[in-house]
């Protein structure tokens, strides 16, 4: 079971594409904290989902920020998935509020998921060109500075671990830069941090940035796409890599 704290009343779209990322991985089920309208537009979309307007039941891991506005609901949830020490992605206007909760809440199985936009404002030293420069040495140096699993995104996807574990995938296509894009990874990402036992973070932030990459390659085989084309091409992507089978759940023998 997926925690999932994203969409407001600008960006409701960005819930629907990260819960379609994650239930294109198998995950069990997506626990959705939005305001009203946005569960609503989430469950036209997909009636599997099980929608409050605060934190509550239980999950196995969190995913919080793509398209959240000021909504005090999803802050509590914020807080409380931080705070359960549980696997937690942490995107988008999530990172706005990182700086404060960092001090007390740091660990590996925090994974953070910028672009060099959102880093530079992270790590007040580098400017974005520099991080577009040298993406490896600025992951590296966020993880090991902020105590946290690093996700870089850019046309190559750089995953580092604060022991200075570092993967690097160029496996995705330009396609991939577009609207709700990254959205539809954080959904990803958090159902493997739910689902795939025994991987580390930022091995299992590694194969969501690989899946994510295989389906915009797949997508972009018939032309351009939107990010909405992202969850049916995981799909066919993981089918393809030979792995249709979705990934195990706790307590399934
Ligand atoms: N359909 C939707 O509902 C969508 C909602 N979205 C949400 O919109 C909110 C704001 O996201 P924005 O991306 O507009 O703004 P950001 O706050 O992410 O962008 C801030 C700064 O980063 C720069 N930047 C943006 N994308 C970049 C990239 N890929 N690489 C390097 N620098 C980059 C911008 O030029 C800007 O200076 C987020 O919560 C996001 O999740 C977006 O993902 C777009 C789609
Ligand atoms: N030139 C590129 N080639 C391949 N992938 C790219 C390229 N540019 C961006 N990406 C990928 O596209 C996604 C964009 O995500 P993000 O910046 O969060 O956009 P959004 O907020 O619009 O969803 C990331 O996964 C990133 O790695």
């Amino acid at each position: 079971m997926l925690g999932l704290v994203a969409g407001s009343e600008p960006y409701p779209g960005a819930a629907v594409l990260a819960t379609a990322g994650a239930l294109a991985m198998g995950v069990g089920m997506v626990r959705l904290v939005a305001p009203d309208a946005v569960r609503r537009l989430v469950l036209a979309a997909h009636p599997e989902v099980v929608g409050s307007s605060e934190p509550s039941g239980r999950v196995q891991a969190w995913a919080a920020g793509p398209g959240i506005a000021d909504d005090a609901g999803q802050r509590r949830a914020l807080a409380v998935a931080l705070e359960s020490g549980l696997p937690a992605v942490v995107d988008a206007s999530a990172l706005d509020a990182l700086p404060e909760l960092l001090d007390r809440l740091a660990g590996e199985h925090v994974v953070i998921t910028p672009h060099a936009g959102e880093l530079e404002r992270l790590l007040e030293g580098p400017s974005r060109e520099a991080i577009e420069a040298e993406p490896v040495r600025w992951a590296r140096e966020a993880s090991a500075q902020l105590g946290v699993t690093v996700l870089l995104k850019g046309p190559a996807t750089v995953c580092a671990a604060p022991d200075g574990t570092a993967w690097v995938q160029g496996e995705g296509h330009p396609y991939l830069a577009t609207a709700g894009s990254g959205d539809t990874l954080t959904g990803i990402l958090g159902a493997l941090l739910a689902t795939a036992r025994g991987l580390r973070p930022v091995e299992a932030a590694a194969l969501a940035a690989f899946v994510h990459g295989s389906a915009g390659r797949m997508a972009a085989e018939s032309g351009p796409f939107g990010a909405g084309a992202l969850a049916p091409a995981v799909r066919e992507a993981l089918s393809r890599l030979g792995s249709a089978e979705p990934p195990r759940r706790p307590g399934q023998g």
